[in-house]
């Protein structure tokens, strides 16, 4: 049953049982009246035979044309009522026919009084009595027969009332019973969608989108499931494009950061993320009081590479440079191209000899995978400055501290390392170059 039909019947049985209880109560009132008309009937009907018997005794006592012609004119009034009674029940009808017949008897009893009272003889007086006592015992069984009527009526009326207000109270008794039933069985539908809505609402704020909401029917809950079904779809198909969205927002971001950090043609790190990081370490350094090196790394004789074998060439050299370092560093170690064939490598947590130790690692390496170039070895070496993070110096003086050293490498012949300190930590491996 559809929820606006059963919500309808509420106020449509409160109006049938108001409307029963309305009709009922004016079947009675109407009932009730009838049986005050009927009283008053016989009220009248009483009257006229009492008239008739007070003046049957006026004429037994003084028999004179008055008498008849009051007689006369009373029954003519009496027969006129009997004739225009009320609509009655059958058995209160043929009582009513019975009390007719004794009223037609009544003309005849007195035409004989009247006979015997004008032909008053010793021998008439007792039929004469006769008569007269048959006449008023006729008109006392009208007046009781009148009362029986009323007696009749009043007791109909009881009976009809007495029906009446069983049946308006197994009305009130049936209707408030569907009543109830029907607004239990509404709060239980209510409940239950109320609760697998409920469920979906959870669903939903658990992220999971899958729970789709079923129920038998096509009331206006089902609607309203079909609905929420369709809200959670919108929602799914939002969520999975926006989710889509932003994992190509972050691919993308990535990519971007990516390129902003580093060297195209090594794919090492650049100068702007080599400031980035050495602010990062150089704080860190400082709170901690741990050791931060650096490397100035910078090819030798670079110019004469990509003169002799072409700039393509000398870009595979630096790149081939990169890899080598890239392969003796720790994960920590941060290479960056410092511009042209000049490399700087950030170490955090290392102190000068360390680094120049790392400094001789990547010579030996360069020395033990030389740069080939169509077969042939070309040999590279490389000068290195090394400087250690002092904690009251800039980045630029870091910097220029190392450069500073591998100015004096450069200058003591180059394919050699310099410490910031004056001393050389590692001999030059191969000066064949110089
Ligand atoms: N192939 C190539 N060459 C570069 C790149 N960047 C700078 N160079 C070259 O590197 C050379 C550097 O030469 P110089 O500054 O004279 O130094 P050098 O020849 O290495 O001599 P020293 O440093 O004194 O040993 C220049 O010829 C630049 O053109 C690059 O990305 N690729």
């Amino acid at each position: 049953m559809k929820l606006r039909t059963q919500l309808f019947i509420f106020p449509m049985g409160v109006v049938f049982i108001t409307v029963c209880i309305f009709i009922s109560l004016m079947w009675i009132w109407r009932q009730s009246d009838s049986v005050l008309e009927r009283e008053e009937y016989v009220a009248e009907i009483h009257s006229l035979v009492g008239q008739l018997e007070s003046n049957l005794l006026l004429y037994e006592e003084n028999p004179t044309r008055a008498y008849i012609y009051r007689w006369e004119e009373r029954h003519k009034q009496l027969t006129m009522v009997l004739h225009h009674s009320p609509t009655l029940p059958s058995d209160q009808q043929t009582l009513l026919n019975s009390i007719k017949g004794l009223n037609r008897g009544l003309n005849v009893l007195f035409e004989r009084l009247q006979y015997l009272s004008r032909n008053s003889t010793p021998e008439t007086d007792a039929l004469r009595r006769h008569f007269k006592d048959k006449l008023v015992t006729q008109l006392e069984t009208i007046v009781e027969d009148s009362k029986q009527l009323v007696v009749m009526a009043r007791q109909s009326l009881r009976d009809s009332q007495l029906n009446q207000i069983i049946m308006i109270g197994s009305i009130l008794l049936i209707g408030a019973l569907l009543l109830s039933l029907l607004a239990m069985s509404l709060s239980v539908r209510i409940r239950n969608y109320l609760d697998l809505l409920k469920g979906g609402i959870k669903a939903l704020e658990a992220g999971n989108f899958s729970n789709k909401l079923t129920s038998a029917g096509e009331d206006e809950f089902c609607e309203f499931i079909n609905e929420f079904n369709q809200m959670q779809k919108t929602l799914e198909e939002t969520t999975i494009s926006r989710d889509a969205l932003q994992k190509e927002i972050d691919q993308r971001t990535y990519a971007l950061k990516h390129i902003a950090s580093t060297d195209p043609l090594t794919q090492v790190s650049n100068r702007r993320k080599l400031m980035e990081q050495a602010e990062l370490e150089m704080a860190r350094a400082s709170r901690h009081k741990s050791p931060l090196s650096l490397l100035l790394i910078d090819a030798d004789h670079f110019k004469k590479i990509n003169d002799s074998y072409g700039h393509a060439v000398g870009d595979q050299v630096l790149i081939h440079l990169c890899r080598l370092s890239e392969a003796v560093m720790r994960e920590n170690d941060l290479i960056a191209r410092y511009g042209g064939e000049e490399f700087v490598i950030l170490l955090p947590h290392t102190d000068l000899s360390g680094a120049g130790e790392l400094a001789g690692r990547i010579q030996q390496r360069l020395k033990d995978q030389p740069f080939k170039h169509e077969g042939q070895v070309i040999p590279i070496t490389i000068s290195v400055g090394v400087a250690s993070y002092t904690y009251d110096q800039s980045f630029a003086d870091l910097i220029a501290q190392a450069d500073r050293a591998l100015y004096q490498a450069k200058q003591s012949g180059r394919n050699c390392i310099r410490l910031s300190e004056p001393k050389v930590v590692l001999p030059a491996s191969d000066q064949s170059l110089h």
